[in-house]
C-alpha cells in the first residue's frame, strides 16, 4: 500500500516539475495570474475598508504590499487598480480599445446615455472632435473678454456678502463660463431657468439612486427631463437665427453632418452631450480652484509671488483700466505653476474608471474580462519618485518638466480632458482679479477634507472676501 501511494506521490512531483518546465520554456502552456492583492469577504469585498479610511492610506497601504499592480473588491465589482506610469499608459493609451468607459446605471441615465464618455469608437471621435474644436486655443483665446466679466462680477458679489462657501462661489462662477462656452450669449431667463435646474440635477448625482416620489435621485431625473426642454427650445431659437455659424458648442453641434447620408445630431444626442461638458466642466474646475485659494491662503511667500507677477500686468494695463489680454494670460508662468501644483496636490480626479473588455494580460498578470480598471492618477502625483515630498506645496517643482506620464490631472488617451486649455484660462483670470483688487480669509482652520465627490477643503472652504481701496494697493506694492 505504501509503496502505492508513494508512485503516486513521485508522478505527481513529476507533472508539477514537467508544467514548471514548460511553463518557463513555453509561454503558451503558462497562464497569467491574477494581480497580488485581497478580494477582501465575500460580497463586501473591501468596500468597508476604501470608505472607512482616508482613500490615500488605502491605496498607499496597498501599492507598498503588493506594488504598481494589485487586485481588489470594491462596492461588488471584481477590480484591479494600477499605480504606475507604464501601467496608466497600457490601460489610457497603448491598449486602449481593450478598456472601455464604464459608469453606474444611474448616473449615464441623468446625464443621458449619449454623452461622449460613456463611449467609445467613431460615435466617441465624432463627438470628442465637436468638443474639441469648439474648446480649441482657438476659440477660447476670443473668450477672455467674457470669462473677465464674469470673475468681475463674481469677486465683487462675493466680496459683499460676508462668509461665504468658496466651493458654492467657485461652483456657480465655472456654471457660468461653462454655459458661455457652451451657448455663447444666452438670455437671462434661459440662463436661469438652465442654472436652477442644472443645480437640483447635480445634487441627486451623488445620492442612492432610489426612483420614488420626493427622493432626492427622482427630483434629479426631473430636473434633467427639464433641462432636456430647456436645451430643446434654445436649439429652436437658435436655429431660427440667421447666424448659425457660431463658434460655441452649441454651434458647432447643429452644423455637424456625419455618416454617408450626412445625418445631423439628434435631439438628445445634442442635449446629453451638452448636459454632459456642464457636468464635466463644472465641479472639477470649482473644486480645483477652491484648493488654490486654501494653498495660497496657507503659503504666503507663494501668494506674494503671484501677487507681484499679477501686479505687474495690472500695473501695465493702467490700474485695470485697459482689459486683460490672452497674450497677457500666456505670460502667468509663476501663477500656472502654482495652477499646476494644486492640480498635483488635490489631484481632484483621483483616478478613473475602466472595464476589460476581453481578457488582457499586463506584465505577466491577468486582468480578467469584465474587472474594473481604476488607473490611479492620485498615486502617481504623490509618488516620491516622480514628486519629491510630495505632501509639501511646492511650485517651483515644475520649473522642470514632469516625467513623462506622471502628470496626468487631465487624464490621458482617447478621453483626455477636451477643456483643460479652458479650465486653465478661467483660473488665470479669476487669480489675476482676486489678487489684484481684493483680499481673502479663511474662516476656522478644519483641515478635514470633504468628498463631494471630488476632495473639497471642510465645509467648502468658508471665507470672508473683500475689496482693497486704490490707496491700500498703491500702499501694499511699494512696502
Ligand atoms: C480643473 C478642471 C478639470 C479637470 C481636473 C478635468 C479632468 C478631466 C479628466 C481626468 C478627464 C478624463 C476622465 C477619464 O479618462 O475617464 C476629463 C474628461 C473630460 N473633461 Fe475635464 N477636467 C476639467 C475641466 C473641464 C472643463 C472646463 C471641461 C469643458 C469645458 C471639461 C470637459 C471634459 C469632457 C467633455 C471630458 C470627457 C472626454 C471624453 O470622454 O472623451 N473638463 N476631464
Amino acid at each position: 500500500m505504501s509503496m502505492v501511494l508513494a508512485s503516486y506521490l513521485l508522478c505527481a512531483i513529476f507533472l508539477l516539475v514537467l508544467l514548471r518546465i514548460l511553463r518557463r520554456k513555453f509561454p503558451v502552456y503558462s497562464k497569467p495570474n491574477l494581480p497580488p492583492g485581497s478580494m477582501g469577504w465575500p460580497f463586501l469585498g473591501e468596500t468597508l475598508q476604501l470608505y472607512s479610511h482616508h482613500p490615500d492610506s488605502f491605496f498607499a497601504t496597498r501599492q507598498a504590499r503588493y506594488g504598481e499592480i494589485f487586485k481588489t473588491h470594491i462596492l461588488g465589482c471584481p477590480c484591479v487598480m494600477l499605480a504606475s506610469p507604464d501601467a496608466i499608459r497600457f490601460v489610457l493609451v497603448a491598449h486602449s480599445s481593450l478598456f472601455k468607459p464604464t459608469y453606474p446605471p444611474s448616473k449615464e441615465r441623468l446625464i443621458g446615455p449619449s454623452a461622449l464618455f460613456f463611449h467609445q469608437g467613431a460615435y466617441h471621435s465624432q463627438i470628442k472632435k465637436l468638443v474639441q474644436e469648439s474648446l480649441s486655443l482657438d476659440v477660447i483665446r476670443h473668450m477672455v473678454p467674457q470669462v473677465d466679466s464674469i470673475a468681475v462680477s463674481a469677486l465683487e458679489s462675493w466680496s459683499s456678502a460676508g462668509i461665504v462657501s468658496t466651493f458654492h462661489q467657485m461652483k456657480e462662477f465655472t456654471f457660468d463660463v461653462a454655459v458661455s462656452s457652451i451657448f455663447g450669449h444666452l438670455g437671462a431667463c434661459h440662463k436661469e431657468k438652465l442654472k436652477r435646474n442644472y443645480f437640483v440635477l447635480d445634487r441627486g448625482y451623488n445620492c442612492f439612486p432610489l426612483n420614488f416620489p420626493g427622493s432626492l435621485y427622482r427630483k434629479s431625473v426631473m430636473a434633467r427631463e427639464a433641462l432636456s426642454n430647456i436645451i430643446q427650445d434654445i436649439v429652436q431659437q437658435r436655429k431660427e437665427e440667421t447666424t448659425m455659424q457660431k463658434r460655441d458648442l452649441l454651434g458647432y453641434m447643429l452644423n455637424f453632418r456625419g455618416g454617408e447620408k450626412g445625418e445631423p445630431l439628434t435631439e438628445n444626442q445634442i442635449s446629453d452631450n451638452i448636459i454632459g461638458v456642464l457636468f464635466a466642466a463644472q465641479d472639477t474646475t470649482a473644486s480645483l480652484l477652491t484648493w488654490i485659494l486654501k494653498y495660497l491662503h496657507d503659503n504666503s511667500d507663494v501668494l506674494e509671488s503671484v501677487r507681484a507677477e499679477q501686479a505687474a500686468i495690472y500695473r501695465a494695463n493702467e490700474e485695470g483700466k485697459q482689459p486683460l489680454t490672452w497674450a497677457q494670460t500666456r505670460k502667468m508662468v509663476v501663477t500656472n505653476r502654482v495652477i499646476m501644483e494644486s492640480m498635483r496636490m488635490a489631484s481632484i480626479i483621483s483616478f478613473t474608471f475602466r472595464e476589460a473588455v476581453a481578457d488582457v494580460e499586463y506584465k505577466g498578470f491577468l486582468i480578467p474580462k469584465g474587472w474594473k480598471v481604476l488607473p490611479l492618477f492620485r498615486s502617481l502625483h504623490h509618488n516620491p519618485d516622480f514628486f519629491p515630498e510630495p505632501r509639501q506645496f511646492d511650485p517651483s517643482r515644475f520649473q522642470a518638466s514632469p516625467r513623462p506620464n506622471t502628470f496626468v490631472p487631465f487624464g490621458k488617451g482617447a478621453h483626455s480632458c477636451p477643456g483643460n486649455e479652458l479650465a486653465k484660462l478661467e483660473m488665470l483670470i479669476l487669480i489675476h482679479h482676486l489678487v489684484t483688487k481684493f483680499r481673502w480669509k479663511v474662516a476656522g482652520g478644519n483641515k478635514e477634507v470633504e468628498y463631494r465627490p471630488f476632495p473639497i477643503p471642510h465645509g467648502g472652504l468658508p471665507a470672508k472676501f473683500w475689496k482693497v481701496d486704490r490707496d491700500s494697493h498703491a500702499q501694499a506694492d511699494r512696502t
